[in-house]
């Protein structure tokens, strides 16, 4: 049978074959290159065909239908054939099927929030790096941190990349170029300096007290504490980037509804995380635009109260203004606003969700409990202690330099890092590729380093990878064993002992690394001090009493950031 190379089928599958390379190569977002590739381009085929009379007449009216079809159907053809053939430049990397051909998989797979978990499986059963996506690779190695996100790592990925409505403004970590993110990162810099940290301090403590004062009007009720640390984070936050007062905690609720539209953009940008193209369409979505539209009035009027305010003490907003003159061209009010929103959305939930999981913790461990409480009370002492008040925490040195709560922190942020998977970086495009430590990737691809299984890695922390014990971050003549260690662990558990801090990367590192690091330790320093020398806290029951509070944890989403399941306790006064 001769082959004629003019017949419709293969002058569909020539022009589909072109419009996959220009995806491939073009990777177009925008929805007009988008639909002109996927509906344009079929339609003017089927009309070409029947205009040059390539059809048989009886056929012109299924023409449409059937080059449509078509050409989808071998679009998506190309795409799994390559995606899954050894040429493809991650096909040396293992990792599950449908992992490989789309990351439609992982939304599926995240439906509630369990990527962590997913991720941390797929490292035990393929290794240090598996392929989690066509071009996306997860790395579980201490090798490859710097190589990532070091200050020759690799720059932001595509998650990043810029795909709000035209001519809305970019906040600092959507700053891809280097470059321009270097230029508007000095102002933070300046903002979040040991100097300037110092301005912060008053306010830290102020809401400590706002927060002691509203859980006291509640005691012996139960509350959810990880609302509660929303509540708190957020009123700082709030003051600390406006120099505004919210009243979260004050009310006891949330008041004006922002919060819960924050809550509820954490699913969303999970989607977004995973398959970024999708992002456009999302925000497209009524309950979005709603949304988007609130955090921008937010925001809007919080600046304008601050700016008609002027400045009454340094915050955020001074700094990112630069009203002490350090930049040759001041930043726009826009991108201050938008900077601004940012400390609140970046600042607030990742505090929160540390501070519940320091103190989940440290319930489930009453040792842990008695041992931190002993070290609050001996730097400030208690009520009858020859006092007639007990000393509040307020002096951030000695917290600073107290090891065992500063141990806690630690622990608390090394198992459950509030960016529990990490953030994208990618090969830059047109290098080749580069060494990751000990394994050779080649361009295109974007990785992250899985935050949560690094962090439980016996290769960097041992023994008890996976458990609570704070005393691995004590030196040696201090540390006490695991409690639930049998006794032939616990002899061996000096001899065993790995402890490798550039595994520990809740803030990641370098360039881009988190700029609200020291503040945020600041926050839970202070919070944890004043909670534990005020109050005795216990477990409460769970609100629909079908799950233990012990199994909390089992229960924290992670869609970039996370979701928490409510942390319910009783705290009573102590006396
Ligand atoms: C325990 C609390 C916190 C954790 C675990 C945390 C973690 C992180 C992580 C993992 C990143 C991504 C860094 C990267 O791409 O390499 C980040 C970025 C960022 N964080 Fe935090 N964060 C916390 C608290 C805060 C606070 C209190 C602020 C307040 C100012 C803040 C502001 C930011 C900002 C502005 C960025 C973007 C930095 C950039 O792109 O240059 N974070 N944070």
């Amino acid at each position: 049978m001769q082959t004629n190379l003019s017949q419709p089928s293969y002058i569909v599958a020539a022009v589909s074959f072109v419009c996959y390379l220009v995806f491939k190569r073009a990777e177009p977002s925008e929805p007009l290159p988008v639909l002109s590739l996927l509906l344009g381009v079929p339609a003017l085929l089927a009309c070409a065909l029947a205009w040059f009379s390539l059809l048989p007449a009886y056929q012109y009216a299924t023409a449409i239908p059937v080059v449509f079809a078509s050409h989808w159907a071998l679009l998506l053809s190309y795409v799994l054939i390559y995606r899954l053939s050894p040429l493809h430049p991650l096909a040396r990397f293992p990792g599950p099927l449908p992992n490989r051909i789309s990351k439609l998989w992982m939304v599926w797979v995240n439906r509630k929030g369990g990527q962590w978990r997913h991720y941390y499986a797929l490292h035990q059963r393929y290794g240090d790096v598996v392929r989690i996506g066509p071009n996306e690779l997860s790395i579980r190695n201490v090798d490859a941190v710097l190589p990532v996100l070091g200050t020759s790592g690799l720059p932001k990925g595509p998650f990043w990349t810029n795909r709000n409505p035209k001519g809305s403004t970019n906040a600092l970590i959507m700053q891809r170029d280097p470059v321009e993110h270097a230029r508007r990162r000095r102002p933070w810099n300046r903002a979040l300096s040991t100097a300037s940290l110092k301005d912060y301090e008053e306010s830290i403590v102020l809401r400590s007290r706002e927060l002691l004062d509203a859980l006291g009007k509640r005691q012996g009720q139960v509350m959810d504490m990880s609302m509660w640390m929303t509540f708190f984070t957020f009123d700082f936050m709030n003051n600390m980037a406006f120099g505004a007062t919210s009243e979260l905690m004050r009310e006891g609720r949330d008041v004006n509804g922002v919060w819960q539209i924050i809550e509820d953009g954490v699913k969303f940008t999970g989607v977004a995380f995973l398959v970024p193209w999708a992002a456009p369409l999302l925000r497209m979505l009524p309950t979005s635009v709603q949304a988007l539209l609130q955090l921008k009035s937010f925001a809007q009027t919080s600046a304008e109260r601050r700016l008609e305010r002027g400045c009454e003490k340094k915050d955020l907003f001074y700094h990112l203004m630069d009203e002490e003159g350090h930049e040759t061209v001041r930043p726009s009010q826009p991108v201050v606003i938008s900077d601004s929103l940012l400390a609140i959305l970046a600042g607030s939930d990742t505090t929160a969700t540390s501070l519940s999981v320091l103190f989940y913790f440290i319930l489930r461990h009453p040792e842990v409990y008695k041992r931190l409480q002993t070290e609050i009370d001996l730097a400030f002492h208690t009520e009858g202690e020859g006092k007639e008040e007990a000393e509040d925490p307020v002096d951030f040195a000695k917290m600073a330099g107290m090891p065992y709560l500063n141990a806690c922190i630690n622990e608390a942020l090394r198992l459950y890092p509030a960016v529990l998977s990490g953030v994208q970086r990618q090969i830059i495009p047109g290098s080749g590729g580069k060494m990751i430590g000990p394994f050779f990737v080649p361009e295109p691809a974007n990785m992250f380093i899985h935050t949560y299984s690094i962090h439980r890695d016996p290769r960097y922390f041992s023994p008890y990878p996976n458990s609570f014990w704070p005393d691995r971050w004590l030196p040696s003549s201090h540390r006490v064993d695991f409690i639930g260690a049998s006794s032939k662990v616990s002899a061996s558990a000096q001899s065993d002992f790995v402890h490798n801090t550039a595994a520990f990367i809740p803030f990641s590192l370098g360039p881009n690394n988190c700029v609200g690091k020291n503040l945020a330790l600041l926050e839970l320093r202070a919070v944890t001090c004043h909670i534990l020398h005020r109050f005795e806290l216990s477990f409460g029951p769970s609100e629909e009493g079908v799950w233990e509070m012990e199994k909390w944890e089992e229960r924290i989403e992670d869609y970039f950031t996370v979701i928490r399941p409510p942390l319910n306790m009783v705290l009573r006064s102590r006396k």
